[in-house]
């Protein structure tokens, strides 16, 4: 197989404690996890289990104490400053909520211009890329003189997705990019990040604590516990026959609303069990 486009090598992070003396908390240990170009790699875990904490690393906003972040064969967990700001075209960001990670004061047009004026692309350029990058999120013509509290969280979530494209990345980064939507709005989101990796080939490292939205969108998935990942392969392999304890837990409790899963769901199980002994 090619050279993966992002490979995580035995990754720790400790966050300093805010207690005198205390010792630093340890949120990541022993990570490892590669993505590759055009691939989504969904990241799932409960709450505090570490998910965000390895996505801002990756984003060089998270403190690398161990371990390797390497980026196109190049270590970027320690990259220094300059190299940071070349990296951030190529790795973008989109965050949970809709409604705060937009400028309210920038209209829709100036968001989108904001990376491409910063990377000097020339104005005639600029403004076709941002033409193009209307229809790619399927926003109306008119919605770029328009400031983001017009829109529905929906159509802002398609906003933040056109600025993290504006400078084509290689890889996004998603936290609970679809978290806050309602969930017909939730589907939608998704589809559309579906349509765009097939059109430009991005790559996702998708980080959500619904395991529907993860099996759905993801190639391949990573189940983090207590800071650590304890289970990663084929998604469909992962999600419907998970090994680790912990991931059977998670995955025979989650909600699931199509009946057809769900009848499929138990068949797995009785079969998992069965295979155990139980
Ligand atoms: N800046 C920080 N300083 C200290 N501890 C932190 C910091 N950020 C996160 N943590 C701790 O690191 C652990 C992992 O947090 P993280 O946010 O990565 O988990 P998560 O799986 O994304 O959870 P959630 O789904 O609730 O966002 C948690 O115990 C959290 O309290």
């Amino acid at each position: 197989m090619n050279e993966p486009l992002l490979d995580i090598q035995n990754v720790a992070v400790d966050y300093p404690s805010r207690r005198f003396r205390a010792r630093p908390f340890r949120a990541l240990q022993e990570v490892s996890l590669d993505v590759h170009r055009g691939e989504c790699v969904g990241l799932v875990g409960e709450s505090g289990s570490g998910k965000t904490t390895l996505g801002r690393a990756v984003l060089g906003l998270a403190p690398v104490t161990a371990g390797k972040i390497l980026f196109r064969g190049q270590d970027i967990a320690h990259a220094h400053r300059g190299r940071r700001r070349e990296l951030a075209a190529d790795i973008q960001v989109v965050f949970q909520d809709p409604y705060t990670s937009l400028n309210p004061s920038l209209t829709v047009e100036q968001i989108l211009a904001e990376p491409l004026t910063v990377r000097n692309t020339p104005r005639a350029e600029a403004q076709k890329r941002i033409r193009d990058l209307f229809e790619m999120v399927r926003l109306p013509a008119d919605a770029g003189s328009r400031l983001p509290r017009e829109f529905s969280g929906g159509q802002r979530q398609r906003i933040a997705i056109a600025r993290a494209l504006a400078l084509k990345p290689a890889l996004i980064v998603c936290d609970e990019p679809v978290s806050a939507l309602d969930l017909s709005t939730q589907a939608r989101v998704l589809e559309l990040f579906k349509d765009i990796q097939e059109q430009t080939h991005v790559a996702y490292l998708f980080v959500s604590h619904d395991l529907e939205v993860v099996r759905h969108i993801s190639h391949r998935v990573a189940v983090m516990y207590h800071g650590e990942i304890v289970e990663f392969g084929n998604g469909d392999q992962v999600t419907a026959r998970p090994q680790h304890p912990y991931t059977q837990r998670l995955f025979f409790a989650a909600p699931i609303a199509d009946p057809d899963a769900q009848a499929q769901r138990r068949e797995e199980r009785h079969r998992l069990l069965a295979a155990q002994g139980a």
